[in-house]
């Protein structure tokens, strides 16, 4: 038997997780894995909790929930030696990772991805002093993602973004920001946002960073320059259809480390939660975790 600790946010989604527990833990144990479970309390709890349980030495750790209760169990983990593999089981209103790695979204598919311990190395991202999996960004378009509380989510799903989108679209306003890589500054520009990638599934769009891989080493970086509504619009059908990186509103180009700073106040956006403000300071961990997905 392989020991796991299967840390899970008891509010995520439509809060499935209550209703599937016993069910999950049977699929486990069944599989060979003996979990043992922590249901997380509020903001912080799950990087704790993961902390906790490389300290006690689990043969593996489960994170249950969305992208924020996945983010906070990877900043739990991510500094620590001798990493147990990652499980996600995906039960959050957005799930953009396991979205793009493929892992189902169907509470039985995803077990049995665990118990069938195929795994993969992944780089993370490093922001400042906290760690993304998925996504960093920045700039008014990103803010909506952590201004739909909680319990909306819970009753109306993706719904709730969307009527947030357009809420905010009316107030949408270009922020000052430097972009350096390699210690050159690349761009001194008005933007809606920046997007720093990990993956190719960011908000939902599944071709926003077409050419994103989990493991090649390298972020892929998306910045829209100031625009007025119709533009914006545009650009949104663009990238629906992943067309829109040739667009001469958009600064595309990878990099294994970033720096942005803005004269203002910019807050930042780590896997869809506020991730503190600028100046920011990206770097790539490359292969730093593995994660029990299918080879792509
Ligand atoms: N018991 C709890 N009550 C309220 N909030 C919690 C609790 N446990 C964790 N949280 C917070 O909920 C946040 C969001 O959770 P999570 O990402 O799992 O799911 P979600 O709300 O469905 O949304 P999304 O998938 O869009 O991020 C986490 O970052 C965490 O800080």
């Amino acid at each position: 038997m392989k020991t796991a600790r299967l840390i899970y946010n008891p509010t995520s989604g439509r809060e499935e997780m209550r209703r599937r527990l016993a069910d999950i833990l049977d699929r486990l144990d069944q599989g060979g894995i003996e979990a043992t479970t922590h249901a997380t309390t509020g903001e912080g709890d799950a990087t704790a909790a993961a902390a906790d349980a490389v300290n006690r030495g689990y043969d593996l750790i489960i994170a249950a929930g969305g992208d924020g209760t996945l983010n906070e169990v990877v900043n739990g983990m991510a500094e620590k030696p001798n990493l147990p593999p990652l499980g996600v089981l995906p039960l959050g209103t957005t799930n953009d990772f396991a979205r793009a790695m493929g892992i189902p979204k169907h509470w039985e598919e995803s077990c049995d991805l665990i118990i069938q311990q195929q795994s993969r190395l992944i780089d993370l991202g490093k922001a400042n002093d906290r760690y993304f999996i998925n996504i960093a960004g920045g700039g008014t378009l990103t803010e909506l993602t952590y201004e739909v509380p909680s319990r909306l989510k819970t009753m109306m799903g993706q719904l709730a973004y969307y009527l947030k989108g357009i809420e905010k679209m009316a107030s949408l306003s270009p922020t000052e920001l430097v972009i350096r890589a390699s210690g050159q500054e690349l761009i001194h520009d008005e933007f809606m946002l920046f997007l720093i990638a990990n993956t190719n599934s960011v908000g939902g769009f599944e071709k926003l960073a077409p050419d994103a891989r989990i493991d090649d080493g390298l972020f892929d970086v998306i910045a829209l320059k100031k625009c007025n509504l119709a533009e914006l619009i545009r650009l949104v059908t663009l990238a629906l259809r992943g067309e829109h990186l040739q667009d001469k509103k958009v600064v595309y180009f990878r990099t294994n480390e970033m720096e942005v700073t803005s004269p203002g106040h910019v807050q930042l956006n780590l896997d869809g939660e506020l991730g503190g403000t600028l100046p920011g300071h990206f770097r790539i961990l490359p292969q730093h975790l593995r994660i029990f997905a299918q080879n792509t």
